[in-house]
């Protein structure tokens, strides 16, 4: 379980030295929102058009209604002056404003609609080409922990981005009403716009000020939050209640969320305090601003060189215009944060996998004609000073069952994964009939080499689905699951469930049941027969099984594997002397490679062990 110390990785926890982002970077996120739109876009088209659309058309809902409230001032202190006038053209002034009113609450609604179905949609969207990007990457890039902050911060966008959607669509929306409503002051005296523009920028400066202050510390704490979610996932999930009601783990747990989550919390409050004091300072210039504006328009209706109409027409067009403006700058603030956010999504999507398939790719042979050639191959993790495989000089003959042993960490698992690209040697190379493994085509190649990890997925799906994962196509073709889940063994543990093959495997769905780790181990041993692969790789397959269980899928195994590749890593000495060829791996490296008889008689490190290994059985 990987609990950092209250430090974290970036030293200080929410570092945000290290998180500063300037006006300028602010700015330059701008650039994202076209590509953002295109999503959106593809998203939906027709919605997309709709909303800006009405969007267009409420924009000039507001001025129209307050000419017409200033008309019908007009008109009323008109009428009052005159002894039988004639009130028809102040009720059609009336309906009017009412239709306006209508109009305007039905397409407000409307857009508030399309955009919570634009958003649904582009969220769902935005997360499948999460996941299917993740699928491009390499296998050594999850394992970076920076990754998996970009990763983080990615599948937030999907969420997140929905509010800057309507953000930057309500932006326009509002400049345009904002463009009718100056119209109005500039032919009345343009001093007010400048009143205006005083009165509302220390308001604007300080919400992009925190704004900033917000996205920083979010930014710098993502690594602390996945350690959050992780701790909450712990401290309650069915993967871990076991081991932390048996090693009373909860406080520890508990204690680790509550160190860290106040920590963030006293961030937080402590610039949300700030936020709100500035904030309220700041609006209150403005509302000084609006004030004497008011003050302004006033005078000039007592000395008469304005009507009453045109009074609240002015007052109310400076009002709406303050608070649109604000609007407008503070969403500014949002909207550029909200581009900065997007910035992590793209830099995600810009991560290219360094294993992938060149231009033009060799098929895989079938069949393998002269097998692979290990060249002088090392490997070190890429965080790591170690090398995990060193010096490795062998061939893989086609059809030949290879065991790997060596005691834990000897380089063994590394070694497959190799084999089946999801690392690149650091040096040396693999050949594969003669050519380099990097030249082929990898999904050919993955479609070739099926591999069973010792640490298997055990996925929350029903058992037919659990076996059909070896080839994921076939998932409805019930026959050959059926003969894999025979030829594994768990055609006995399937046939005792309720639901046999459809029944949900795992305790997290429904009426899932849960599986003995060898009965998952039979299940995960079916995926290896779903497939035609030409080179099988079992990872330690029976480490779990009993020994009458794994007798006979060894009898199995042999006989499926006739004919093909197989490499076999096992601690059971029983199992590997099946083999035709064994290596031992210590420290990374090749010591010895034989058959079980040749090894024997060298009288080395695999007879040392055999010989061990046999003494505790008799
Ligand atoms: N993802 C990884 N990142 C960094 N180091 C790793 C990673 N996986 C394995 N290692 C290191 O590489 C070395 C070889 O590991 P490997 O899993 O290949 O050993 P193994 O022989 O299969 O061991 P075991 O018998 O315990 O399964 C070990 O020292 C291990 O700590």
């Amino acid at each position: 379980m990987a609990i950092r110390s209250s430090t974290g990785r970036s030293g200080r926890p929410g570092n945000e030295t290290d998180e500063k982002v300037t006006l300028r970077e602010r700015l330059g996120a701008l650039r994202n929102l076209p590509a953002f739109f295109r999503m959106v876009w593809d998203a939906s088209p027709s919605l997309f058009i709709a909303n800006v659309i009405l969007r267009i058309f409420r924009a000039a809902i507001p001025v129209l209604i307050l000419y017409i409230g200033k008309l019908i001032i007009d008109e009323v202190i008109l009428q009052t002056k005159q002894s039988n006038a004639d009130h028809e053209q102040l009720w059609w002034l009336i309906g009017a404003e009412l239709g306006l009113a209508i109009l305007s609450d039905g397409l407000g609604r409307s857009i508030a609609l399309i955009d919570s179905l634009l958003g649904d949609l582009f969220a769902n969207k935005t997360s499948v080409q999460i996941m299917e990007h993740a699928a491009t990457l390499d296998l050594e890039q999850f394992e970076d922990p920076t990754f998996y902050d970009k990763l983080e911060r990615a599948r937030q966008q999907t969420i997140g981005r929905t509010v800057l959607l309507s953000q930057v669509l309500g932006q326009v929306q509002d400049s345009i009403t904002m463009f009718f409503l100056a119209g109005g002051l500039v032919a009345f005296n343009p001093w007010l716009i400048m009143v205006l523009l005083l009165a509302v920028i220390p308001s604007f400066l300080g919400e992009n000020y925190f704004n900033e202050k917000s996205y920083s510390l979010v930014r710098g704490w993502t690594p602390e939050r996945r350690e959050l979610d992780y701790l909450r996932y712990m401290g309650a999930s069915d993967e871990s209640a076991k081991e932390v009601k048996i090693f009373g783990l909860s406080d520890f747990l508990i204690n680790r969320f509550k160190e860290l989550s106040w920590q963030f919390y006293t961030q937080n409050r402590r610039l949300s305090i700030r936020r709100a004091s500035w904030g309220s300072l700041l609006s209150g210039i403005g509302t000084i601003g609006y004030y004497s504006a008011y003050v302004l328009i006033i005078w000039r209706t007592i000395g008469g060189k304005i009507s009453i109409g045109d009074l609240t027409f002015l007052a109310g067009s400076f009002r709406q215009l303050r608070s649109l403006l604000e609007g407008i700058l503070s969403r500014f603030s949002s909207v550029s944060q909200g581009a900065l956010y997007l910035r992590d999504l793209f830099e995600y999507f810009d991560i290219t996998p360094n294993i992938a398939s060149l231009d033009n790719a060799l098929p895989f042979p079938r069949p393998i004609q002269q097998g692979f050639v290990f060249e002088n191959v090392g490997f070190r993790y890429h965080n790591s000073e170690r090398w995990a495989n060193r010096h490795l000089n062998f061939t893989l003959h086609p059809g030949e069952k290879l065991a790997l042993v060596g005691e834990n960490g000897a380089g063994k698992t590394t070694l497959v994964k190799l084999l089946a690209r999801l690392y690149d040697p650091t040096e040396g190379r693999i050949l594969l009939d003669g050519r380099d493994l990097r030249e082929y085509d990898l999904k050919d190649l993955r479609e070739n080499i099926g591999v069973i990890f010792q640490d298997f997925v055990r996925f929350k799906m029903t058992a037919g689905t659990n076996i059909a994962i070896g080839k994921i196509g076939d998932k409805e073709n019930l026959s050959r699951i059926e003969s894999s889940a025979q030829q594994s063994l768990a055609n006995h543990v399937i046939e005792k469930l309720p639901a046999r093959y459809d029944q949900m495997l795992g305790r997290s769905f429904g009426d899932g049941v849960e599986l003995s780790g060898g009965e998952w181990q039979k299940v995960a041993l079916g995926r290896a027969y779903m497939r035609d692969a030409q080179v099988l790789i079992l990872d330690e397959p029976t480490a779990a099984l009993d020994a009458r269980a794994e007798y006979e899928v060894f009898q199995r195994f042999a006989e499926l594997t006739q004919g093909k590749t197989a490499v076999l890593i096992s601690h059971r000495f029983s199992t590997v002397r099946m083999a035709d060829r064994i290596l031992v791996l210590d420290n990374g490296e090749l010591l010895e490679i034989g058959s079980h008889e040749e090894l024997l008689q060298v009288n080395g490190r695999y007879a040392e062990l055999f010989r061990l290994q046999a003494r505790g059985y008799q």
